[in-house]
């Protein structure tokens, strides 16, 4: 067991976020402001027991049910203002809570409902990037912020969203994705768009392992070629517990061939996906060193940060400064950037932070 380490400290120390939702992270304030302005009707207009309702409705036990709540967010975001002003605060946001480097990801199929276009949407959330990545350098606290565009895994936009993606990939996009519904919905579908993608050269991840299980993390890998998995959680159920473990083919694969994990520890919980954090498959995976990385996947329907989720962690596998390096540089080394890029950032910015906090 390590000295607890104090949570403004974990604040401050340099933390890079691979898997947080756009539409997941809005601030409830910000909810408010732009249901007043187009007349969307909220459960709520107080921004505190808003944030409140988000959390306890996503609080379902159900992926399904978890994904319901993002419809008063999508709604309030149809507009270029409101993209960019939802993205501007989303990068002040993190880098407040210390985040240096994050790749935050949307679905633009979801913002056409009053008159962008795909290119628009895209267009007016890099502008967002951009314009909180300065607002944040100037308030002392620099981050970079990566783009990736998702497509919804129900829906049959895949390869457009792809070509999108690509087209925008010299502007602030740095990858692609799937969402939604797991079940019923395998990635194969949209085998099309990630063929598209590896012939560009492209990166992409994919929402998989979460609600479902081995045949979707398998279909992710093998046949559309995912660089990193979106949660991949339930690659558990291919470990045998006990004092050896023993992994099963395609868990020795993911590990051997270091797939990035994204796991999202407060958002298996509500989703129903593990019981609680101190039962959180992340303790075992880290044990066996796979490529684990900690995630937000959605602060507003979590009530989280990225702060909190290392916090959490910490608490309840009494992890310190060396576990939160690993993860830190696990995301860093696994991030959709050119390699040169990552290399900086855990040289120049990682590194020295820490070690500091382990001197
Ligand atoms: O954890 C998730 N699993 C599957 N889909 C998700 C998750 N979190 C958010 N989404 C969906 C809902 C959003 O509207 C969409 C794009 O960000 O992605
Ligand atoms: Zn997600």
């Amino acid at each position: 067991m390590v000295a607890r380490i104090r949570y403004e400290d974990i604040v401050k120390a340099p933390k890079a976020l691979l898997h947080d939702h756009l539409d997941g992270g809005l601030r409830p304030a910000t909810i408010v402001d732009l249901a007043a302005e187009v007349g969307h009707e909220l459960p709520t207009t107080d921004p505190v027991a808003l944030g409140g309702w988000f959390v306890a409705a996503a609080d379902s036990g159900s992926l399904e049910r978890y994904l319901e709540t993002f419809a008063h967010t999508v709604a309030v975001m149809q507009t270029a203002s409101a993209l960019r002003r939802v993205a501007r605060e989303c990068a002040l946001d993190l880098a407040a809570d210390g985040v240096v480097y994050a790749e935050v990801r949307f679905a633009p199929e979801q913002h056409l409902e009053r008159d962008l276009t795909l290119d628009e949407v895209v267009e007016a959330v890099l502008a967002g990037f951009v314009e909180g990545s300065a607002l944040a350098a100037e308030a002392g606290t620099p981050i970079r912020v990566g783009t990736l565009l998702t497509a919804m895994r129900h829906a049959a936009r895949s390869q457009e969203i792809a070509e999108l993606a690509v087209r925008h990939r010299d502007h602030g996009v740095v990858g692609f994705d799937i969402a939604g519904a797991e079940a019923g919905f395998p990635p194969t579908r949209h085998l099309d768009a990630f063929e598209y993608l590896q012939r560009e050269n492209f990166h992409f991840t994919i929402h998989a392992g979460e609600a479902f299980g081995l045949p979707s993390i398998w279909q992710a890998i093998q046949w559309c070629g995912a660089d990193r998995l979106g949660h991949g959680v339930r690659i558990v159920d291919d470990i045998t517990g006990g004092p050896e473990p023993v992994l099963g083919r395609l868990a020795a694969y993911v590990r051997d061939k270091r797939i990035p994990l994204e796991l999202c520890p407060s958002s298996n919980v509500q989703t129903g996906a593990v019981a609680s954090i101190a039962e959180h498959p992340i303790g075992l995976l880290r044990d066996l060193r796979f490529r684990v990385t900690v995630n937000t996947d959605n602060r507003l329907m979590s009530g989280t940060s990225m702060s909190r989720e290392m916090a959490l962690l910490c608490e309840a596998f009494g992890y310190g400064w060396r576990e939160v390096q690993w993860f830190t540089i696990n995301a860093m080394k696994s991030a959709f950037i050119p390699f040169d890029q990552r290399l900086q950032i855990i040289d120049e910015v990682i590194k020295p932070a820490y070690a500091k906090l382990l001197a």
